[in-house]
């Protein structure tokens, strides 16, 4: 991690009616870190994201990306920008009707880049071997269990070799063993690709696992930014509640 910042959130808001969301969102994003973005169900987690990709737009605020600011983007720029910022959803988005080659090869055809058969070929061959399921090339998805269909959703994001990548609850609805093949291979992407990565999760095992830091919305704002020790290194009862409610509810799982 160095201190250049690839995306600058501030005072970031947003509301549905009467329902305040986001009030004054402030985060940046270092090159190079995986920041993990915690929250309980409804804080709005998933709105920063969608902000971020542009699938939804704030009431205000300002959004830094790349030293562009995002709101001030003409059509284009904004395409060009979203090749930078890879969305791994969280339930992987692949196209049940479609070859794990056809899913690899949708992105790169759609954005329409010109490539040649041949360099198409490698770089689905690529992003499948950086994501140990080179053997997978061509089964269907349903053929898949549900760790390796995140596996190829986010094979499928990285093939674009995006700058940033947004994971949105990775590890949600896998078993513990698959949860940590899973954070090893969002921390193996950052090795690789050099990627600077927001990730949101509700698991703070991943959370540890892949956080080099951890930021905390609740509120509508982002209460508590550090690693991970350094959150929840604290008396404030939500947050030890979180905490607790979290490592309770793994224990009775195992
Ligand atoms: N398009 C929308 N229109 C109206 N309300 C919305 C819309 N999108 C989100 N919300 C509301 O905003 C709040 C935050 O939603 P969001 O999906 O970001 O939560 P989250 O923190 O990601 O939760 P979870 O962890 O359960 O996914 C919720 O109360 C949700 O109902």
């Amino acid at each position: 991690m160095n201190n250049e910042v690839v995306i600058s959130i501030r005072d970031l808001r947003i509301a549905f009616g009467d329902y305040k969301v986001l009030q004054g969102v402030d985060l940046d994003l270092y090159k190079g870190e995986n920041l993990v973005v915690l929250g309980r169900s409804g804080t709005g987690k998933s709105v920063l994201i969608k902000i971020l990709v542009g699938l939804l737009k704030a009431d205000s605020g300002t959004i830094t990306a790349f030293g562009q600011q995002v709101e001030e983007l003409s059509r284009k720029e904004l395409d060009a920008l979203r090749l930078k910022i890879g969305f791994s959803f969280q339930n992987s988005a692949l196209y049940d009707s479609m070859t794990v080659r056809e899913n690899l090869e949708f992105p790169l055809v759609r954005n329409a880049r010109n490539l040649s058969r041949k360099e198409i070929d490698q770089a689905v061959e690529e992003a499948l071997d950086n994501v140990g399921l080179s053997q997978t090339i061509n089964q269907m998805p349903s053929e898949l269990s549900g760790g390796q269909r995140k596996r190829i959703g986010i094979a499928r994001t990285l093939i674009l070799k995006p700058e940033v990548m947004l994971y949105d609850e990775p590890t949600a609805g896998l078993d513990p063993i698959t949860c940590i093949d899973i954070n090893n291979l969002i921390n193996e992407v950052k090795e690789r690709y050099k990627t600077s990565s927001i990730v949101i999760t509700h698991d703070l095992t991943c959370a540890k696992a892949v956080g080099d830091r951890v930021a905390m919305l609740f509120d509508g704002q982002f209460q508590r930014v550090g690693t991970f020790e350094e959150v929840f290194d604290t008396d404030d009862e939500r947050v030890q509640q979180f905490y607790n409610y979290n490592f309770v509810e793994e224990r009775r799982m195992s």
